[in-house]
């Protein structure tokens, strides 16, 4: 495996802007084998959305750009009054690794399910998406833990471009911001039905997805740099090795295309500009079709654990924190907005924890068998 310098760790922010819209209320799942609920499309007012779409004015574009350029980490600050921020946002949002015995100790007498991000979160983040290896060891780690436990992979990439950094075919994948759900193809030893689990929300705009991807790829030729990934569902334009001085031909290029579709809608991520269908869809949805299709969906002993560090991981958490189930870990170095109850660094961290978790498991499975063995010692020396 070629190494690869690994990128700092960087504010994400949302573009916030929905740029299209729309209106049907009808059900979106073309494919779906397991009857998910119906999937109604964003809705944007009017006004609103003339106001998303005015991209020659540039007023927009301009927002668009101040928002890449905060996601940047030469724009952090490190004025004291950060580092004062940082320590009231650790005391919200502690580490997971310092509150372990507090969460399992939440997590007693109800079965853990866990989500995880794959990009910045199994991964650290590089420069080049196709080069986003995880390392042998946090492989054997996430092995370990879907032993013990429930485990999905939910990522923004496509689903077989995860599988395929991931390989582990015993686990859950929600590909393409969840709108690409599929279990292990022989079945899991945890799911209570033996239904296969597929869940496709968003198929009738593959065309669409794929027409736009020819469109970007054209348009943003130009642009030293610049790399648009197909991700089947949705469409990612990474700006990471473009220069700053051109990111906002970038945005006009990128506003350019999508003018015409406005049945898509732009987010910002971690370097990137993530174009995606307009559907009510999300990692927090598949978070709560993975949940109900696993038998979980009214259960009061269960215990979601999702981490990521995206912006698209909020939703999860945001569903988590309603459900008042389980909770989001974020990962990150510095202070952000979350909806998440704890925190870890970075890729590293995540595999601490993941191990005490498996570890935890192990021993409290291990001092169960043994008070198995001794309630029988009893029993089998027990007078009739
Ligand atoms: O949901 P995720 O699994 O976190 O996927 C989100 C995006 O991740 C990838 O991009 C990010 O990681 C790259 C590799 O480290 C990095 O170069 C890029 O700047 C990051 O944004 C992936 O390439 C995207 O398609 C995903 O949407």
């Amino acid at each position: 495996m070629t190494k690869q310098n690994v990128v700092a760790s960087e504010v994400t922010s949302d573009i916030n802007m929905a740029i299209a819209v729309a209106v049907s209320k009808s059900s979106m799942f073309a494919s779906a084998v397991q009857k998910p609920p119906a999937v109604p499309y964003i809705t944007i007012s009017r006004k609103k959305l003339l106001h998303n779409l005015e991209i020659s004015g540039g007023a927009r574009v301009t927002s668009w750009v101040d928002s890449m350029r905060a996601s940047s980490p030469t724009h952090h600050k490190s004025t004291p009054s950060l580092s004062d921020d940082q320590s009231s946002w650790m005391l919200h949002h502690p580490s997971a690794l310092d509150m372990f015995e507090e969460i399992t100790n939440a997590s007693k007498g109800k079965q853990i399910v866990m989500f995880l991000d794959y990009d910045g979160t199994l991964s650290p983040i590089v420069e080049d998406p196709d080069r986003a290896f995880m390392s042998d060891a946090m492989r054997a780690t996430v092995r370990k833990l879907a032993r013990y436990f429930p485990t999905a992979i939910v990522s923004g990439r496509c689903r077989d471009k995860v599988y395929s950094f991931v390989q582990l075919a015993e686990l859950y994948y929600a590909g393409s911001h969840g709108m690409d759900i599929k279990g292990p193809s022989k079945g899991s030893k945890y799911k209570k039905s033996s239904q296969p689990v597929l869940c496709q929300p968003a198929s009738e705009f593959l065309p669409m997805i794929d027409e736009v991807y020819k469109a970007l790829l054209e348009k943003t030729e130009s642009t030293p740099g610049a790399k648009v990934e197909n991700n089947k569902f949705c469409l990612s334009v990474h700006f990471r090795c473009v220069e700053e001085k051109k990111w906002s031909e970038l945005a006009h290029q990128v506003k350019s295309v999508l003018k015409d579709y406005p049945k898509l809608r732009l987010t910002q991520g971690r370097k990137v500009l993530e174009i995606r269908p307009t559907i009510k869809w999300d990692k927090g949805k598949a978070l709560e079709f993975l949940l109900e299709s696993l038998g979980y969906a009214n259960c009061t002993d269960v215990f979601p654990v999702y981490i990521g560090d995206d912006r698209t991981d909020e939703d999860a958490f945001k569903v988590l924190r309603e459900r008042g189930q389980g909770f989001g870990i974020l990962v990150s170095k510095i202070a952000k907005e979350t909806n998440a109850s704890y925190s870890l660094q970075e890729p590293t961290e995540v595999m601490d924890f993941l191990r005490r978790l498996v570890e935890c498991k192990r021993l409290s499975l291990r001092r169960q068998f043994r008070m198995r063995r001794r309630l029988e010692g009893m029993k089998v020396s027990l007078p009739n």
